[in-house]
């Protein structure tokens, strides 16, 4: 079964919309410059509810110690995600400050950006392929940009990994179709404005994915 993370949750009615779902993975998005962006100690709040029915993810871009500090000790996420140019060397310190599990996501464009995914594989719990953002983005993810899923075709991972970027409720059966993808990953492709999830759209997305 495909599992499912539903990214950039702000309010209690669309957490619960991908709760109800049975979404295996909620994310959020601790980046200010991000529509999404919510504060560790009120993401504790809003995320109490998910404790135990799905694994918190905390989304960060090159996290400084005193975020990651913070972060475990009011969100006390499952994974930290690493969404920037984080190094592998930086994603154990991440693991040893958190006590999380760390899922790495990395920018792809063409077949070549995947050959950092060769040492990653040995760092990362999960890795993450979203599309590489278009020049001149202010975030690297959440942007609702695909790659060519056919570049996955015949690739091989130590770990689940997920796939990401432009993903919604129309193309996400095409996509595992060609990729295979054990888990996919959504954000903007189930909002109805940047930052303004549809509770409607996340139980689409997953009826979609749980069809494929
Ligand atoms: O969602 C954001 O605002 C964000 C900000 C900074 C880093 C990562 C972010 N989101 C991640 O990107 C994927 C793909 O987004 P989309 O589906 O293409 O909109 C998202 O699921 C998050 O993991």
């Amino acid at each position: 079964m495909t599992l499912i993370k539903i990214c950039g949750l702000t309010t209690p009615d669309t957490l619960d919309a991908a709760l109800d779902g049975e979404a295996d993975f909620v994310g959020a998005v601790v980046f200010p410059k991000s529509p999404r962006h919510i504060a560790p100690a009120d993401a504790a709040v809003l995320f109490e509810r998910a404790r135990g029915r799905a694994k918190i993810v905390a989304v960060t871009v090159n996290p400084d110690d005193g975020l990651l500090d913070e972060i475990a000790r009011t969100l006390k996420p499952d994974f930290i995600q690493l969404h920037g140019a984080e190094t592998p060397a930086r994603a154990e310190t991440v693991r040893a400050l958190t006590g999380a599990g760390v899922i790495k996501a990395l920018p792809i464009r063409h077949g070549d950006d995947f050959a950092a995914a060769d040492e990653w594989d040995y760092h990362a719990d999960h890795l993450m392929f979203d599309a590489k953002p278009p020049e001149g983005s202010a975030l690297p993810g959440g942007v609702g940009h695909s790659f060519d899923w056919t570049l996955l075709a015949d690739r091989v991972f130590r770990h689940p990994w997920f796939l990401a970027g432009g993903l919604n409720p129309d193309n996400v059966s095409e996509a595992l179709r060609i990729t295979g993808a054990p888990m996919v990953d959504v954000s903007s492709g189930v909002e109805s404005a940047p930052g303004v999830k549809d509770a409607g759209r996340i139980a689409a997305f997953i009826e979609a994915v749980r069809r494929s």
